[in-house]
């Protein structure tokens, strides 16, 4: 495959790179919950939230505020976002970044390495069994890390078929954009009925605000937490990580 001799052909880099990935999942084997931060600049569900878009002062207040990871949008349609951007923002930080990408090609997941992410994010419901394991595979092959986005129980289910780790339970549906965090307390849950909790990691994603919101998630137990517009929105993203009770 054209894709295996591009990857030959970049050995060294390859080698290289591979030897430099930072672990979420190191992050989110401790005690406490493992905070990522987002930096995006609109959503399709909000328009423009940021119109002073400063993604490396974002970052630094992100990092100071001891942030375990940095989730950045390169979608450009929905998000304004860029590779570009990820690309600024590797050289800013060692923190793990995520890249935050409608994923349904393998050609992204190679491209996703080589501008610098540490985790990919694949949604379950955009891709086929056979995608997902396939893209895994690559993650595996590459060192990277995979969040693997679930919204619903036949998710979730599919999802516990494959070799992911770490499942990031998002509260948002993306077919009307409405936010309920009532998702991750379900299917965190169903995850526990099933007796995979201990073998995989839990994020909650989307929706998250407030205080009372944290303590919710942390009740339930889950390892991480995906905070975007929230911390987009903050006139000090420091304050409000202080404030949710994350650093
Ligand atoms: O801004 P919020 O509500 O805090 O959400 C962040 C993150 O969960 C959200 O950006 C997201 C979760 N999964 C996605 C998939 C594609 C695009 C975006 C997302």
């Amino acid at each position: 495959m054209i894709l295996d001799k591009i990857v030959e052909h970049k050995k060294k880099e390859v080698k290289e790179l591979k030897a430099k990935r930072r672990s979420l999942k190191e992050k989110l084997a401790s005690d406490k919950i493992s905070l990522l931060a987002e930096i995006k600049k609109a959503s399709p569900s909000k328009g423009l939230i940021q119109p002073n878009f400063k993604p490396d002062v974002q970052l630094k207040a992100y990092e100071k505020a001891g942030a375990a990871g940095i989730s950045v949008l390169t979608d450009q349609k929905f998000f304004q976002g860029s590779s570009q951007i990820l690309k600024q923002m590797r050289k800013l930080t060692e923190l793990p970044i995520l890249r935050k990408e409608f994923i349904i090609d393998p050609l992204q997941v190679y491209e996703s390495f080589f501008i610098g992410a540490d985790v990919v994010l694949l949604i379950a419901a955009i891709l086929t069994d056979q995608e997902l394991n396939k893209f895994l595979d690559i993650c595996r092959e590459l060192k990277l890390e995979a969040i693997v986005e679930v919204h619903s129980l036949a998710d979730l289910k599919r999802v516990l078929k494959t070799e992911a780790e770490i499942i990031g339970i998002n509260n948002r549906d993306l077919n009307d954009f409405s936010v309920q965090l009532k998702t991750t307390a379900e299917l965190a849950a169903e995850l526990e009925k099933l007796g995979e909790r201990d073998n995989h990691y839990l994020i909650a994603e989307s929706g998250i605000k407030t205080k009372e919101d944290l303590d919710f998630l942390k009740e339930i137990g889950v390892d991480g937490v995906l905070i975007g517009e929230t911390l987009m929105r903050a006139e000090s993203p420091a304050a409000k990580i202080k404030e949710l009770g994350l650093n």
